[in-house]
Formats: C-alpha cells, structure tokens, sequence
C-alpha cells in the first residue's frame, strides 16, 4: 500500500523529473492493477492515465438519444430457425448493421440470462478477490493460456486505459482446468461452451447477409477459435482526464460483448460518439478487422471506446474470434465470390497470426494494420 501511494507521489513529481518509463515500469511492478491504485486511496489519476483533452472529449457525443437513426441496430433472433421469412428479416437486418454500423446487439440469442449474469459476478469475483490470489495471474507472457494485467499495450501506448484485464485463451484448445482462476473457472467455461454456439450462428446469419453459403464463414475457420478479454474498470476519480479504453477496431473476425448496467461504450458513427446503452439480456456485436478484410470492405471494423466513469467498476466480457494463438499457414483475402471486374480485391492476403502481429506494432497514430493491407489505388 505505502509503495503504491509513493508511486503515486512519484508520479505527481516535477514535469521535469518525470520519467514515464520508470513510472509504466513501477505500476507494472505492483501487479495490482488500476484496482490497486484506487483501493490505495488515490484522489487524481497518475500522469501515465492521462491523456489529451481531445481525446477524452464527447463532443461528438452530443445526446443523440432521441434520433433513430443514430441507435445502435437491435436485432431479435427469436423465430430465427421457424420460418425463412423470418430469417430472410433477420438477414437483411444484420446486412444493413455490419455495412453501416459495423455493430448491433442482439436479443433471443439463446444464451440464457443466469449464464451471462454469473460471468459479469465471476469477473467482478475475479478482480475483488484477495490481491495475493490475482497476483499470481499477473503476467506479460503471450504463452500463457490465461493471463491477467493492466493494460495489454502498457508500454507502446501514448496513454494508459484505466482498466485491468483477464484474458483467456477458450477455443479450440482451452485451458486445463486447474488453469483458469477458481473465482470463475465454472462460469468461464459454461459461457465458452454458449458462445461457440452463438458464434456459429452469427457466422451462419452473416455468411447469408453476404449472399454466401450460410457455412462459408465456418468453413473458412473464422469461428474456430476464441479468446476472452473480461475487464473490469474501476470507478475513476478524475473521470475526464482518461478513457477506460482508448479508441480501437478490434483486429478479430468478429465480438462478442457482454457488459454490465454501467454504461460507457460507444462506437463512432458518421463522425459522432454514439452510446451503446446497456440492456439486459442484450449482447453487443461488431464486426472486427478481419471481416472488414475477407468481405471486401462490405462489412465495417468500426472504432469503439470505452468512457471511464465516476461510478463503477463497470465489467465487461469481450469474445474475440480470432486463431492467432495457434499456428497456421491459412491466408485470408478478400472472398472470391465477393469480387467482380467492378469490385476488384481492396486488401493483399494475411495469416491472422501476421495480422495480429503487425496490429500490435502499428501502434497509435500511425497507419492501421487493416490500412496497411489495402492495394494503394
Ligand atoms: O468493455 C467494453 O465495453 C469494450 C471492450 C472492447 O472494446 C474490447 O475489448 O475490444
Ligand atoms: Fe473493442
């Protein structure tokens, strides 16, 4: 406790002393976590949090609330399986989601609601547990199945996320058992095994909203495998100086997000800030990097952020679809179906795992590694 609340100290010295990589380094070190810090009693964020008022700002985000065309799209999958009249709606709902928005939630997925409540209080479990017991989970190294820290980006990013994270290696090859944290073990498996089948029929629904097969999606392994990033972001004591997560895509096929009744996530929509209100029984879905690339720019990776906020903590459970973890030669470009002499390939060929790579190394500011991969016209 005394060495955080001198880290912080540290941290509030002289512009002219101030020695941010040694700071990084010394909130690392604690492996205690944005948590940490405010369990110590911090009153203002420490300067490795902050970030430029621009980037904080919501200006974009004037309320849109009452404007229809500025909601994130709901789609109801009940009747999904009944009838095609009601798939085709659903279909054409989902093509016009992914084209424009690149997000929508969903309801009547078939994930019950006890499951996804008891993964929000496993991760909430998680994070308030005993500091010894996370610690041990606390770690950098990319081989390990499960992993907890702050901020995956610590070191490259401009500024720190008030947020800490476990992440979980899930599908096709999950952790043994005895891996997984006991404080949500049980759950975390539970959830995997929905999501597998949840993921299958998005797939399916969006294979269809491309005019493809509705197993062309699978067949290419986009739903082979998964990973859990669940976060947990503290209430912030100077909530307008950082975000809770920075402006991102995701470098996935496609998430899969559960969060809970705090609030905070918005996704960028024709140059606005556009809240994704929490609704219960509601799960968020957006189209990552990886789509955007193999459907030809037809489906949108579009940036998201998460708000910090004064109450909290919030938790959230994002699924990624994405293999890099394991090894693979397969290369994705642009579908060949989706091509013709009027809309010719836009993006070069990656493996998921080079992709992946070259996502982290693009870093912030620079040329994303989705812009990267586009044929220069
Ligand atoms: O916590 C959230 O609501 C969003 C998380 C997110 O965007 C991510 O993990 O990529
Ligand atoms: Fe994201």
């Amino acid at each position: 406790m005394a060495f955080i609340l001198n880290l912080q100290r540290d941290l509030e010295t002289s512009k002219e002393f101030y020695d941010r990589a040694k700071a990084l380094k010394a909130f690392d070190d604690t492996k205690a976590g944005v948590k940490g810090l405010v369990d110590a009693g911090i009153a203002t964020i420490p300067q490795i949090f902050v970030m430029p008022p621009e980037e904080v700002s919501c200006e974009e985000s004037d309320d849109h609330s009452g404007c229809p065309q500025f909601k994130v799209p709901m789609v109801d999958l009940k009747n999904m399986e009944e009838d095609c009249v009601s798939r085709k709606k659903i279909v054409e709902e989902i093509r016009k989601a992914c084209g424009t928005w690149g997000f929508f939630q969903v309801l009547n997925h078939g994930i019950p609601q006890d499951v996804m409540d008891e993964m929000i209080e496993g991760v909430r479990r998680f994070n308030e547990q005993q500091k010894e017991v996370k610690m041990e989970f606390y770690s950098r190294d990319k081989m390990k199945k499960v992993r907890f820290n702050s901020n995956f980006d610590l070191y490259k990013a401009k500024a720190a996320n008030w947020r800490d994270t476990l992440m979980c290696i899930m599908a096709p090859n999950p952790p043994q058992p005895e891996e997984y944290p006991a404080a949500c073990r049980d759950i975390m498996m539970q959830y995997s095994e929905q999501l597998k089948k949840l993921g299958d029929t998005l797939f399916q629904l969006i294979s269809q909203a491309l005019n493809l097969d509705p197993n062309q999606l699978e067949d290419m392994e986009c739903a082979k495998g998964h990973v859990f990033f669940c976060h947990y972001y503290p209430a912030c004591p100077e909530s307008d100086r950082t975000l809770g997560h920075a402006k991102h895509t995701d470098p996935s096929f496609l998430t899969i997000l559960l969060q809970d009744q705090i609030g905070g996530l918005q996704v960028l929509h024709q140059n606005h800030w556009i809240d994704i209100p929490p609704q219960r029984g509601a799960l968020v879905i957006n189209i990552g990097d990886l789509l955007q690339l193999i459907s030809n720019d037809k489906f949108k990776s579009v940036e998201h952020r998460v708000l910090a906020k004064s109450t909290g903590p919030r938790v959230s459970a994002a699924c990624f679809f994405t293999t890099h973890f394991q090894e693979s030669a397969k290369l994705y470009g642009p579908i060949k179906e989706l091509l013709t002499d009027q809309t010719p390939p836009l993006y070069k060929e990656t493996s998921v795992k080079d992709y992946i790579d070259s996502f982290h190394s693009a870093g912030l500011g620079g040329i994303s590694a989705l812009a990267q991969l586009r044929f220069s016209q």
